[in-house]
C-alpha cells in the first residue's frame, strides 16, 4: 500500500486485494457485509484509503475532520453527485429515456445559486439538477409543507390503532371484553411493514392510491427486495432476462404507481387556485408528490416511466429507512419494561390540554419531536441501524489529511465506521455497538417556580456532524429528514400511549420461532437502514384511560 506518485499527488493506503482490479469491486457488491469489515479495520490505521470500482478510483473517508470537510460549505462546489445521478440514479430509479438523460448530462451547472464558471450562458430552465432538488427542499423539508403531511399521518395512525382492539369501554358497549383482555398479539416487522406503511404513504400520496391500486404497500415492499439486484445488474452489466424478477417486481410497482398518478392526474383541477395551492389534498395527497409529477412534465420529460419512477422513488425513500428504523425502535422498547415505563412518563407531557376543560386531548406532533429521551432513543436506533456510504463526485483535486483527493475520482463515507466509533461514542459500562437510549441524554439542574432544583433530562448531540450522519450532509442531506424524524417518534409516542406492550419472544421471518434476537440483515447491508433479520411477538392491550 502507499503512495501513488509523488510530489503533489500523494495517495492514501489502497485497500488490499487479493485479486488485483476485481475483488473490491465484486466483494463491495457480492459481500458488502465482507467488504465493509475491510475497510473498518483498514481506516483503523488511516482516515483515508482508495480502492477500485469498476474501474473507478474510490477514497473511503473517515475522521470526523475529514467528513466535515466533504459535508462542508467550501466544497458545496466541488464535491457532488451529479454524475453518480446520470449513471445511475436517473437511468434506474427515475427510469429516464435517453433522450431526457442526455440533458441531465449536458447540466455542468451545479447546484449553486450562480452557474458554475464556464457555464453562465446557461438558460435557467436548463440548470436540471437545481431545479429539481428546488422541488424537494421546498415542499418536503420546509415546516409549513411538513405540518399537513405529519397531521395526515397522526390522524391515520391513530385510526389504524384504535382499530386494533377497541378500547376497554367500547368493548364493554359492544359485548366483546373477552377479546380485550386478551388483548391483540401482533408481529412487529409485519405491523411496521404493512400498517405503519400504509399510513405514511397516505400521508404522502393520498387515499385514491389505495383505491386504485389496493396492493401498493405490497408492491412497495416486493421493489425494496429488488433494489439490490437491480443495482448489481445495472453495475455490473447484467441483461435483463437474467434478472428477469427483480425487474419484474420494478415493473409491477411502476404500474401500481402510474395507475394512481394517471388517476390523479384525470382529476385533478389545476385551473381551481384552491387544489393548485393545496398543501394536501385527496388526489395527489401531499404538495410535494403533485409537485415531482408537474416538474418532470413541465420540463418535457416524455419518457413513458418518468413519472411513476419518480413519485415511485420519493415513495420508497419515504419507507425504507423510516420503517426499519421504527421497527427495531418498537423492539428496544418492547423488550425493556424499564424503558418503556420512562418513555411512557415523558411522553404524557406531549398532550396538547383543552384550555377550556384543562383535559389532555392528541399528541402535539411538535412536544413529541422535542422529547429528550424519545429522541435519544430515536438517534441511537440510527445510529446503530443506519449501514450505507454517502457517495459523491469530485471536480476537482484537493488536499485532504495530506494526501490529494483527485478530480473525477468519487468518495466514499461509511456510517459503520463513524457511528461504531468507540473514541466518540463508548461511554462507560455502555460500547458503542450496544444500543442505549440514555447516550445522548445529559442531566442538568433547573429551580423551579417555588425555587426548588431539579434534575431534567435535555437531548445532546452537539457538533456531532462528522460522527453522525444517517441522512447523508452537506447540501444534499436527505429533504425528508424532518417528516421521517416526526414521523418515527410520534409512533412510538402514539402506540406507548395507548397500549401495553408485552413481549412474547423472538421468531423467524416466517413466523417460527427463533432462539436469538435480530441482527441486521446482512442483505440489507450498504443499503441503508438494515431492518432486523428477526420478528418480534407482542400482545398489545388498551390502556384504560
Ligand atoms: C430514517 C429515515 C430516512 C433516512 C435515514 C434517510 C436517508 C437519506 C440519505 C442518506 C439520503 C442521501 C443524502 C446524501 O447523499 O447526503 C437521502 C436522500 C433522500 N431522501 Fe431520505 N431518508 C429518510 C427518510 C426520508 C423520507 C421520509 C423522505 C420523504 C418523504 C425522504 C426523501 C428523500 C429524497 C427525496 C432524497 C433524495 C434527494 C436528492 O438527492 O434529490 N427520505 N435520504
Amino acid at each position: 500500500s502507499g503512495g501513488g506518485g509523488g510530489g503533489g499527488d500523494k495517495q492514501p493506503p489502497s485497500l488490499w486485494e487479493p485479486i488485483p482490479f476485481v475483488y473490491n469491486s465484486l466483494q463491495f457488491l457480492l459481500d458488502n457485509e465482507g467488504f465493509m469489515k475491510r475497510a473498518q479495520a483498514a481506516l483503523k490505521k488511516t482516515t483515508v484509503a482508495r480502492f477500485r470500482q469498476g474501474g473507478h478510483l474510490v477514497y473511503l473517508v473517515s475522521g470526523p475532520k475529514n467528513v466535515q470537510a466533504v459535508f462542508g460549505r467550501s466544497h458545496n462546489n466541488n464535491i457532488h453527485n451529479d454524475d453518480l445521478m446520470v449513471r445511475s440514479t436517473l437511468p434506474l430509479w427515475y427510469r429516464l429515456s435517453a433522450d431526457d438523460l442526455r440533458r441531465f448530462a449536458t447540466d455542468k451547472t451545479g447546484r449553486g445559486r450562480n452557474p458554475l464558471p464556464g457555464t453562465e450562458d446557461t438558460p435557467p430552465e436548463n440548470r436540471l439538477f437545481l431545479g429539481y432538488e428546488h422541488v424537494h427542499n421546498e415542499f418536503l423539508a420546509r415546516a409549513q409543507h411538513l405540518a399537513p403531511m405529519v397531521e395526515q399521518y397522526q390522524r391515520q395512525l391513530t385510526q389504524t390503532l384504535d382499530g386494533l382492539c377497541p378500547s376497554p369501554s367500547d368493548a364493554t358497549g359492544t359485548g366483546k371484553k373477552g377479546r380485550n383482555d386478551d388483548g391483540v398479539v401482533l408481529g412487529v416487522v409485519d405491523f411496521c411493514k404493512g400498517r405503519v406503511a400504509r399510513c405514511a404513504l397516505h400521508a404522502l400520496l393520498g387515499p385514491g392510491a389505495f383505491e386504485i391500486s389496493p396492493d401498493l404497500v405490497e408492491r412497495m415492499w416486493e421493489f425494496d427486495d429488488a433494489v439490490f439486484p437491480l443495482v448489481m445488474g445495472l453495475r455490473l452489466g447484467v441483461p435483463e432476462w437474467l434478472n428477469r424478477r427483480a425487474h419484474a417486481a420494478h415493473r409491477r410497482y411502476l404500474n401500481a404507481v402510474r395507475r394512481y398518478l394517471d388517476a390523479a392526474w384525470a382529476d385533478f383541477d389545476w385551473a381551481d387556485p384552491a387544489s393548485a395551492d393545496a398543501r394536501w389534498e385527496p388526489r395527489f395527497g401531499a404538495q410535494v408528490t403533485r409537485e415531482v409529477a408537474k416538474w418532470f412534465r413541465d420540463h418535457g420529460f416524455t419518457g413513458p416511466d418518468t413519472g411513476p419512477g419518480a413519485v415511485g422513488i420519493l415513495a420508497w425513500a419515504q419507507n425504507s429507512n423510516v420503517i426499519p428504523t421504527t421497527t427495531w425502535l418498537v423492539m428496544e422498547v418492547a423488550r425493556d419494561p424499564e424503558l418503556l415505563r420512562a418513555l411512557r412518563e415523558e411522553v404524557e407531557t406531549a398532550f396538547a390540554t383543552d384550555g377550556a376543560t384543562g383535559r389532555r386531548r392528541t399528541l402535539d406532533p411538535q412536544k413529541v419531536a422535542a422529547l429528550p429521551l424519545l429522541a435519544s432513543a430515536y438517534t441511537e436506533t440510527l445510529r446503530l441501524r443506519m449501514n450505507f456510504n454517502v457517495v459523491r463526485n469530485v471536480r476537482q483535486s484537493f488536499t485532504m489529511a495530506g494526501y490529494t483527493i483527485r478530480g473525477g475520482s468519487l468518495l466514499q463515507v461509511p456510517t459503520l465506521v463513524a457511528h461504531y466509533d468507540e473514541d466518540v461514542w463508548g461511554a462507560e459500562s455502555h460500547p458503542a455497538s450496544e444500543f442505549w437510549a440514555g447516550r445522548h441524554i445529559k442531566y442538568t439542574d433547573e429551580p423551579d417556580a417555588e425555587g426548588r432544583v431539579t434534575r431534567k433530562r435535555v437531548f445532546a448531540m452537539a457538533s456531532r456532524t462528522g460522527s453522525y450522519f444517517p441522512y447523508g450532509g452537506g447540501n444534499l442531506i436527505c429533504p425528508g429528514r424532518h417528516f421521517a424524524k416526526q414521523e418515527i417518534m410520534l409512533t412510538i409516542a402514539l402506540l406507548i400511549s395507548r397500549f401495553d406492550i408485552e413481549f412474547l419472544g423472538w421468531t423467524k421471518l416466517d413466523g417460527s420461532p427463533s432462539d436469538r434476537p435480530p441482527r441486521n440483515d446482512p442483505r440489507f447491508s450498504g443499503g441503508g437502514a438494515a431492518p432486523p433479520d428477526r420478528d418480534m411477538k407482542i400482545r398489545i392491550r388498551p390502556i384504560a384511560s
